[in-house]
């Protein structure tokens, strides 16, 4: 088994909002950490609830550790630590406090591991949390999240408002996780540069459905932008764009192989393409291939 999460064809549709999430797969193996990134609104949060099984699905099927969870499945869940970005516990309670209630809730519950992250991020343990900056708040949500000894970590925007010293410890924490084998993590979050320096692979969600999963051997090595003048643009194999985009005085054309391309259009100019750049061109470019061959 090398998968540690596996989405097949999710489906989900609120009635009165009107919102579907349509068929998303993807596959998080053990060992990884994957990056969600989707406009607000696309479905990521959805797509989370469904694999919490806090919200019902109305198809497709989700195995974590190689099963699918039941309702009842409380030793599965006790496997997975998951950090929200809004209010994760009640703010009258101290960290202490929420120890003793966590250690009741969870078996694995380790105050050792608890109190050293405590320590490790600055967190009174005997202050209210009400009186916790945004910053300690998250941190102590994930310090929460990580004292119950999971496997699989799941943050959504948990980085979010976080100032970039702070995301920075909070990514080596993340780094330091996985480098269990049998660890991973599922981190949705806009702020793409943390992605870009963690994530082994990103999955990119839009208005619902699934675009596609790349790994950051393929976003770094592999993918890449063209920048076209209108004559190159015109000549180019349509069969070789992934998507375009018009700027002023050029076009903007993801590929998928790079190296092939500038043997192939020798005279034009191929950077590489950051996970923002990706996401752009995918959602507000055109895509010539479906255009050329979709009857
Ligand atoms: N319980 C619900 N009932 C009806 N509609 C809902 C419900 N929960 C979410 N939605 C709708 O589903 C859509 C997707 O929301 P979701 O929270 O999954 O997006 P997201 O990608 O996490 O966005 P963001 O980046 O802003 O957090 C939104 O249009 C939202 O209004």
């Amino acid at each position: 088994m090398e998968n540690i999460l596996e989405l097949q064809q999710v489906s989900k549709t609120f009635s009165k909002s009107k919102f579907s999430l349509e068929n998303v797969s993807f596959n998080l193996p053990y060992g990884a950490i994957m990056g969600f990134v989707g406009e607000n609104g696309a479905g990521k949060t959805t797509t989370i609830g469904c694999i919490l099984n806090t919200i019902k699905k109305d198809s497709g099927k989700i195995k974590l550790f190689g099963q699918e969870m039941s309702d009842a499945d409380t030793d599965m869940r006790e496997k997975i630590g998951v950090v929200y970005d809004g209010d994760n516990f009640p703010t009258y309670w101290t960290a202490t406090q929420l120890a003793k209630v966590m250690a009741g809730f969870y078996k694995q519950w380790d105050n050792i591991l608890f109190l050293k992250y405590l320590e490790e991020y600055k967190l009174p343990a005997n202050q209210k949390i009400k009186q916790y900056s945004r910053g300690m708040t998250m941190k102590l949500a994930i310090a929460v999240a990580l004292s119950h000894h999971p496997q699989l970590l799941i943050l959504d925007e948990a980085t979010g408002g976080l100032d970039p010293i702070v995301r920075d410890e909070m990514l080596d924490t993340f780094l330091d996780f996985v480098q269990e084998e049998n660890h991973s993590i599922l981190l949705s979050s806009h702020i793409t540069s943390d992605l870009e320096k963690v994530a082994d692979y990103i999955t990119f969600i839009h208005n619902g459905k699934m675009i596609m999963t790349v790994s950051k051997n393929d976003l770094v090595y592999n993918y890449a932008v063209m920048r076209c003048k209108e004559n190159q643009f015109l000549a180019l194999d349509p069969t070789d764009i992934i998507a375009y985009r018009k700027r002023d005085f050029q076009i903007d054309v993801l590929v998928s192989d790079c190296k092939a391309m500038q043997r192939k259009y020798k005279d034009t100019v191929i950077d590489h393409i950051s996970v923002d750049d990706i996401f752009l061109l995918l959602v507000r470019g055109g895509n010539v291939y479906e255009r050329a061959f979709q009857k």
